[in-house]
């Protein structure tokens, strides 16, 4: 029987064999024999422990940071938080975008990443269109350098840790509940997002030292029931067609109270149906093109009085110019620590192309481009939220962000069409 037989696998629980008190000198000696071979047996089950409790490669950065998470975690991912933020030269802005993984925030957080500034992003990919599209977005951005915190801006712990983090030069507010017809299904979530989130992220950037200014996205859709064309800022904007455009509009009167009480810098942009690659699927341009590949009726509404539904559809690169205007000739907000400490700046622009096209002729060069002849479907507008109209006046925008569009509907949409087949024919090649 060899001693190592006598080692139980509880080390606590040993107990002498009787044999070893008797002979003393045996004992002694089989004692000295028994701790060295225990001690080197402990030593290897200790080693091997230790070998199944370690990870194979390094542990992936969480996209949570949470007073929870594990410190290393966290740490790593302060690290790539601070990386991604860091703007490229002393000139440079240090921005927090959030929605960066939705379509205008994809592409505005590239275009500053390139020019230089520091781009944190937050996202919380949530399921109101196909996420992978948004995971599509976000690999591109982390190939640029562009970190994503996975949260939401309702999330007032969190978006507390990040501006403890970063002194936020800016913050570009894209993050929202988009879409016009979906809010009849889901109008809590419009709330959620648009009201809620808008007032905690204000909430949050007031308290800061330094504030931050903040640009955001508003909606052509606050024009609502106006009838009168080309829509100005200057016109009436109290009667919303949709709980969407109502909450954009709650949310201009928000930042309103901010920077009357806060001295917020504030900027909301009016943007006019924006389109492009990368775009989103619940719109129009995007799932009429699946739906026409795929021999699908598409449904093409017209006004009550039969004539045509139009939209001043607007390039994602001309929008993109937009926002870089107006963070570039936002000025600094004048209060600190939640203290106003002078009057800030609050301004409204419109983003439109300045010429909308029916409906029925987007249909037609969609037709023409892809080469296939839609299924359609006539119907007169629905009373779900949409309008019949959009045109914007460009003039303030054009003489306060330089804001010039430059993309036509057909070589916008030619554009995007590329795009959707590059994106979807790669995406079946993957999962082939
Ligand atoms: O300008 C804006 O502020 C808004 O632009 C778009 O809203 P919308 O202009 O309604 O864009 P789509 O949903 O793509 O609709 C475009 C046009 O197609 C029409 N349409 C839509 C769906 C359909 O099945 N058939 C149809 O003819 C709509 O009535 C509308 O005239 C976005 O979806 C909103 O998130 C954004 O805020």
């Amino acid at each position: 029987m060899s001693h190592l037989d006598n080692i139980p696998s509880t080390p606590g629980k040993y107990k002498p064999d009787k044999a070893f008190r008797f002979n003393s000198s045996a004992a002694s000696s089989s004692l000295s024999k028994l701790t060295l071979y225990s001690t080197l047996f402990l030593s290897v089950l200790l080693f091997f422990l230790l070998l199944l409790s370690s990870p194979s490669s390094p542990p992936s950065p969480r996209r949570h940071l949470s007073s929870g998470s594990h410190h290393t975690s966290l740490s790593l991912s302060h690290k790539l938080i601070r990386k991604s933020a860091r703007p490229r030269s002393t000139t440079g802005h240090t921005v927090l975008v959030t929605g960066a993984a939705g379509f205008v925030g994809t592409h505005v957080s590239l275009a500053l990443k390139r020019r230089g500034d520091g781009v944190l992003g937050l996202d919380n990919f949530n399921h109101y269109y196909d996420p992978t599209l948004k995971r599509a977005r976000q690999k591109i951005l982390e190939k640029a350098g562009v970190f994503i915190v996975e949260g939401d801006i309702n999330d007032k712990g969190l978006l507390q840790q990040l501006f403890d983090a970063v002194l936020f030069t800016h913050v570009m507010h894209l993050a929202a509940q988009a879409g016009v017809r979906y809010a009849m299904q889901n109008p809590g979530s419009y709330v959620h997002s648009n009201i809620a989130g808008f007032v905690n992220l204000l909430e949050v950037s007031k308290s800061a030292n330094p504030q931050p200014a903040i640009i955001w996205a508003s909606s052509s859709s606050v024009y609502g029931l106006n009838s009168k064309v080309l829509f100005s800022e200057k016109d009436r904007t109290d009667q919303p067609a949709s709980l969407y455009a109502a909450t954009k509009k709650a949310g201009e009167e928000i930042a309103h109270t901010y920077n009357h009480i806060y001295g917020l810098s504030i900027t909301g942009l009016r943007f006019f149906t924006v389109y492009g690659p990368w775009g989103r699927p619940d719109m129009a341009y995007f799932f009429f093109t699946k739906d026409i590949m795929k021999g699908k009726t598409i449904t093409v509404y017209e006004s009550p009085d039969k004539g045509s539904v139009a939209r001043d559809f607007t390039y994602i690169d001309d929008i993109v110019k937009g926002c870089l205007g107006a963070l570039d000739t936002a000025k600094k907000s004048t209060g600190s620590g939640g203290k106003k400490r002078g009057p800030a700046q609050l301004r409204i622009f419109n983003l439109g192309n300045t010429s909308p096209v029916p409906v029925s002729t987007l249909v037609s060069i969609l037709e023409k481009i892809l080469k296939v002849k839609a299924k359609k479907k006539v119907m007169p507008l629905p009373r779900n939220g949409d309008v019949e109209f959009t045109h914007a006046n460009i003039t303030l925008a054009m003489t306060e962000l330089g804001y010039k569009p430059a993309t036509d509907l057909e070589a916008g949409l030619k554009k995007f069409v590329r795009w959707y087949f590059s994106f979807y024919s790669g995406s079946k090649k993957k999962s082939s």
